[in-house]
């Protein structure tokens, strides 16, 4: 198929487009480069270079391209940063998604897979969240992604445009050439593993007084690798769905510095701080509805694996992208 990938140049969009053309796919990426890096596009891949919050930048990519399908990745992604710049997350998410969906329409591009994401649930009233959970999001980000769900619901009824939303939990690993190297790196895992490397003196964990065994956020960390899958299983679809995307285990900010450490051979220093605003205690997925409805099954389970592969990439990678 032709698939058109925004945000291909980011963290995840990179490796789905690797995956993507390793299974014979063609791949059209639209990145505007804010975040992504034009080396972390595979040389297989076309890019352009463009912004969805430009509707000529992004009309003119559709009618170059004219896909079988469209990847949505292209969005800001940081939970943190939302409760700061919240204009941001609604500008970039919400209306940058709208010109996308709109340039598919004028196109006539009738499938779209969403990168979705478990902070539209908030604070869930039990675990694991499935999707018939309700959502209640506690940060600008979760919202913004809230509202792109139920805009995808309308364009699938007036428009026809069938979608496969996938509310991922917290993507981590990396493949052999592409990993995670943000420019102002804030995930947790990337961070410690660059204490490791030597370019940070200790790692912040943001709240120890969480209602958890050892009073630190629980995430469920997913490898990259299974979420590229769950992409490509998507496309097979016919029928909108949304998904709940996660291993079902929980691992605290604690455990994800100890794994490191395990993994790493090195000692990671830690300064205890205030929690982050925005952050719920516990995210932790229950996929049962897309292992059954599309065969998902995730390759990585334990995490030790998860971050042994990140470490590995940033073993070969220490200055990431290099750009
Ligand atoms: N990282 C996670 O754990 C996680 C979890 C759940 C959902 N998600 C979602 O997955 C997607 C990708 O996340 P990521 O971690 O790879 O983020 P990322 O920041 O690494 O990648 C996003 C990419 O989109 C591009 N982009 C942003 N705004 C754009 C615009 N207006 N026009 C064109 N390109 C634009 C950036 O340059 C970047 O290359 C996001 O939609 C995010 O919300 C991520
Ligand atoms: O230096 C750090 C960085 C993070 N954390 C904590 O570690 C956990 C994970 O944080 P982070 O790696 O920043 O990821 P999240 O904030 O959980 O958000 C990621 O995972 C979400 C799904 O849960 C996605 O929607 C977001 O796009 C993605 O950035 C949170 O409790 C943070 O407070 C620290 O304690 N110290």
């Amino acid at each position: 198929m032709k698939i058109f990938v925004t945000g291909g140049a980011g963290y995840i969009g990179s490796i789905c487009v690797e995956q993507l053309l390793e299974a014979g796919h063609q791949v059209t990426v639209f990145d505007n480069l804010t975040e992504g890096h034009r080396k972390a596009v595979d040389s297989r891949a076309e890019l352009i270079i463009g912004d969805l919050q430009k509707e000529c930048d992004i009309h003119d990519a559709m009618e170059h391209a004219r896909p079988d399908a469209v990847m949505h990745f292209a969005a800001n992604a940081l939970v943190g940063e939302s409760m700061e710049n919240p204009s941001k997350y609604f500008r970039n998410n919400v209306y940058g998604g709208l010109n996308l969906l709109d340039a598919m329409v004028a196109v006539g591009v009738k499938k779209f897979v969403f990168s979705s994401t478990c902070a539209t649930f908030g604070p869930p009233d039990r675990l694991p969240i499935d999707e018939t959970l309700p959502q209640r999001p506690i940060n600008p980000y979760g919202e913004s992604k809230l509202m792109f769900e139920k805009i995808l619901r309308w364009y699938d009824e007036i428009h026809g445009l069938k979608f496969v939303a996938l509310r991922y939990f917290n993507a981590a690993g990396a493949t052999e050439r592409f990993g995670e190297d943000h420019r102002i790196e804030t995930h947790l895992i990337p961070n410690v593993l660059k204490v490791a490397l030597g370019q940070r003196e200790n790692v912040q964990i943001f709240g120890t007084d969480y209602e958890t065994p050892d009073g630190t956020c629980i995430r469920d960390y997913i490898h990259i690798v299974d979420l590229a899958q769950a992409h490509m299983l998507a496309l097979g679809t016919k029928e909108s769905a949304f998904y709940n995307l996660g291993t079902g285990g929980g691992t605290s900010v604690r455990e994800i510095i100890a794994t490191c450490e395990k993994v790493t051979g090195k000692k990671i220093p830690v300064v205890e701080k205030a929690r982050r605003p925005g952050d719920p205690a516990r995210l932790i997925a229950g996929s049962d509805k897309v292992q059954r409805e599309l065969g998902w099954k995730p390759k990585y389970q334990a995490i030790d694996k998860i971050i042994e592969s990140a470490w590995a990439w940033h073993v070969r990678h220490p200055n990431g992208y290099g750009d």
